[in-house]
């Protein structure tokens, strides 16, 4: 590629004016949670594979955790198994679990780690079994209403939640100037498979690394109110507040529970941000302002 001299002018212009950016975040880990609704278009995908690419050059971290519950969804509708969720957590049995792990460690992790590799980076796939990096044990869920006496528990299969993260392993890559990408799937105590929210695998990877920012790319503006609005930044308590009355409901719980729990661990910030936005990880680093909602420990 060879820049003419108005291109050059205008590269000179763009780069000037990113640079207090830049500098800000170089040598910085950013955790991005890349969601499956994200994947949707050939656009959005290479909009975000550049801007991952990008940033690396430029000397900031990234560090890639992937869903891909719609995709898991298409191939258990083709195999006729049925699918349901409780408290956005997809109800798994050892059927399920293999279509999860097919589709999460293989075809979704695959092509994001190819796409990123085709924009010039250096991606490394890697699910939780890998190196043992998401060491799991089973997620319980209880659920009580004002008419039950005490708790009752429910049974979601293999659906597990974070026991520890092998930092190491990641600090190894993220020196060597790899950017790792990670799928959601856990290992337990006996090499058995668990299923994890990916959300709630990058806030648990973001607190390991002691990252500058984590952000949930989502299908949606950001966290709104009940009238549609976003809101733009929030709070532990107001958050608290808006799960009680119901505004906070599905798969929107388990990303602003991870929210919370990496900021009060130490990430400087969580970014629920609006993944059908091209360039939509760009936008929030380099722009004053930032795109969707902020969530911060106060
Ligand atoms: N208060 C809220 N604000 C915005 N979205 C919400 C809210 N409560 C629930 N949701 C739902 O959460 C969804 C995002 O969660 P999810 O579908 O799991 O996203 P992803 O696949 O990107 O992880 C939104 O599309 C919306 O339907
Ligand atoms: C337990 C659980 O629900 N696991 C998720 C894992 C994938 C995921 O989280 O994908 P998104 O981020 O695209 O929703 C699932 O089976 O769909």
């Amino acid at each position: 590629m060879t820049l003419n001299r108005q291109d050059a002018a205008h590269v000179a212009e763009v780069l000037s004016e990113a640079l207090p950016y830049i500098r800000r975040f170089v040598g910085q880990t950013l955790v991005i949670k890349y969601g499956g609704h994200a994947m949707e278009s050939e656009e959005l995908k290479n909009g975000f594979a550049r801007d991952i690419v990008l940033m690396k050059a430029v000397g900031i971290n990234p560090v890639v955790v992937h869903g891909g519950g719609p995709q898991i969804g298409e191939l258990l509708k083709r195999l006729n198994i049925e699918s349901r969720f409780v408290d956005g957590m997809r109800v798994t049995d050892s059927q399920t679990m293999d279509v999860v792990e097919m589709v999460l460690g293989g075809l979704v992790n695959k092509s994001i780690v190819n796409l990123i590799n085709s924009h010039g980076g250096s991606a490394i796939g890697l699910t939780g079994k890998d190196a043992r990096l998401i060491r799991a044990r089973k997620l319980k869920v209880t659920r009580q209403t004002p008419e039950m006496t005490k708790p009752e528990i429910i049974d979601i299969g293999q659906v597990g939640e974070v026991a520890s993260i092998n930092k190491d392993l990641l600090h190894m890559m993220v020196q060597g100037d790899f950017i790792p990408v990670i799928a959601p799937i856990g290992v337990g105590a006996d090499g058995e498979s668990y299923n994890i929210n990916a959300d709630l695998v990058a806030g648990k990877v973001a607190e390991a690394l002691n990252a500058e920012k984590l952000l949930l790319l989502t299908d949606i503006a950001g966290l709104m109110d009940k009238q549609g609005n976003v809101l733009t930044g929030l709070n532990t308590e107001q958050v608290d507040a808006l799960i009680e009355d119901g505004t906070i409901y599905g798969g929107m719980l388990p990303k602003i529970g991870c929210a919370l729990d990496a900021v009060q661990a130490g990430v400087r910030s969580a970014h629920i941000i609006d993944g059908r936005v091209p360039n939509a990880v760009l936008l929030e680093i380099f722009t004053d302002s930032g795109v969707g909602t902020l969530i911060t420990n106060s």
